[in-house]
């Protein structure tokens, strides 16, 4: 078996009798019935994932970004250059980006993983260079990748997870970088949910009316060239990794795998925005029970993103119009995920503590 054939294969879905238990220890805990609101269904959803009642706490914590290039870059899809997904590599690595600074906020470490940046990285502490290629090509004129390159993305972002698991890592919250991928996330998000360009692409970085337009444009061409067009609820002809690879970029498939990995290793996956969004869609695809494993840490700005999480039936935590990525949206649902799992270890229950349940 290859590692991603392994790594599929290792994932459970949801332990009923954990789902359960964990259910029925929130209803016991001093507080009324369903005064946690979506806190108790995500600390129910980690009990599901680990297990165990009461869920492990997702501490410590771990922040993967994967950056990347993109061969659409060239149909003018963002106003910034393509030399940023680099120089902002260099800044996470000096510790100057806002993912550095929301990770030192909540105690989350940050590793960077270069799986397709255009141009050379020097070697450096927290930098794991797993370059597949430099840059993607250009996904409105054929594939972005070949089927293999999406395979070697996908295993180097599992394998990222494994080390980030076995250093200790108890909760991995994805992160990306790479100037044009919100272009690539809409074509994934349209191809795996079924929407039209014009329902999911959306502002990314910031662009002016006349870019969207040809951003949409550009993603309509790229479903159409790599024969991905299909309507709403239509099942779609192409695999699960042949979409990836046509349409994705490299860190949406190191993601996809740095979430298979979590789930298959039990260890609960905060997703950003909307890149984690497209790359989750594309994990569930090729592992459905992969989504019991995930958190939908915010949404994002960017209309694709809650076309992406209605797909996967997860419900954000955080929503405050952030449209940055890097894993600035996950790093700030951890304290919550954080906050859900330790009310199931340190709450008292209505027994213990001696205080009068309300009469059934
Ligand atoms: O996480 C999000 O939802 C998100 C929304 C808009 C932009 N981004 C970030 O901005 C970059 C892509 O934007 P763009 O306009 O160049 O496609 C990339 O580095 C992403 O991390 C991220
Ligand atoms: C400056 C800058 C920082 C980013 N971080 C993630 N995506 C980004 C895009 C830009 C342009």
């Amino acid at each position: 078996m290859t590692i991603l054939q392994e790594t599929i294969a290792a994932i459970r879905p949801a332990d009923p009798a954990a789902v359960a238990e964990a259910r029925a220890h929130q209803d016991r805990l001093t507080k009324p019935r369903g005064a946690l609101g979506a806190l108790e269904e995500v600390a129910i959803r980690l009990a599901g994932a680990a297990a165990v009642s009461p869920p492990p706490l997702p501490v410590p914590a771990a922040l993967a970004i994967f950056a990347a290039d993109h061969g659409v870059h060239a149909r003018g899809v963002t106003p910034w250059p393509q030399e940023v997904t680099l120089q902002m590599v260099g800044n996470f690595l000096a510790g100057g980006a806002v993912a550095n600074a929301f990770a030192a906020q909540v105690g989350a470490s940050v590793t960077v993983v270069d799986v397709g940046v255009a141009a050379d990285l020097d070697p450096a502490p927290g930098l794991t260079i797993s370059k597949i290629a430099y840059g993607t090509a250009d996904l409105s004129r054929g594939p972005a990748m070949t089927p293999e390159q999406a395979v070697a993305a996908l295993e180097a972002g599992i394998a990222h997870a494994r080390g980030l698991v076995d250093g200790g890592a108890r909760c991995l919250i994805t992160g990306d970088m790479g100037i044009a991928n919100t272009t690539a996330s809409a074509a994934l998000i349209c191809a795996f949910t079924g929407h039209e360009a014009a329902a999911v692409t959306g502002r990314g970085t910031g662009i002016d009316g006349e870019t969207l337009e040809r951003k949409i444009e550009v993603v309509r061409e790229a479903l159409r060239v790599n024969g991905l067009e299909r309507g709403p609820g239509a099942a779609s002809p192409v695999s699960a990794l042949e979409t990836l690879a046509a349409v994705g970029g490299l860190e949406h498939a190191a993601i996809a795998g740095f979430v298979l990995a979590g789930a298959a290793l039990r260890v609960p996956v905060i997703l950003d925005g909307v890149i984690a969004g497209a790359a989750a869609l594309a994990a569930a695809a090729l592992a459905p029970d992969v989504v019991d494993h995930c958190v939908a840490g915010h949404r994002s700005a960017e209309p694709g993103h809650a076309a992406a999480l209605d797909h996967l039936g997860l419900r954000p935590l955080v929503e405050l119009e952030l449209r940055l990525g890097e894993g600035t949206g996950g790093l700030l649902a951890h304290p919550l995920v954080c906050a859900a799992a330790r009310v199931m270890h340190e709450v008292a229950t209505f027994d213990s503590a001696g205080v009068t349940d309300k009469e059934a």
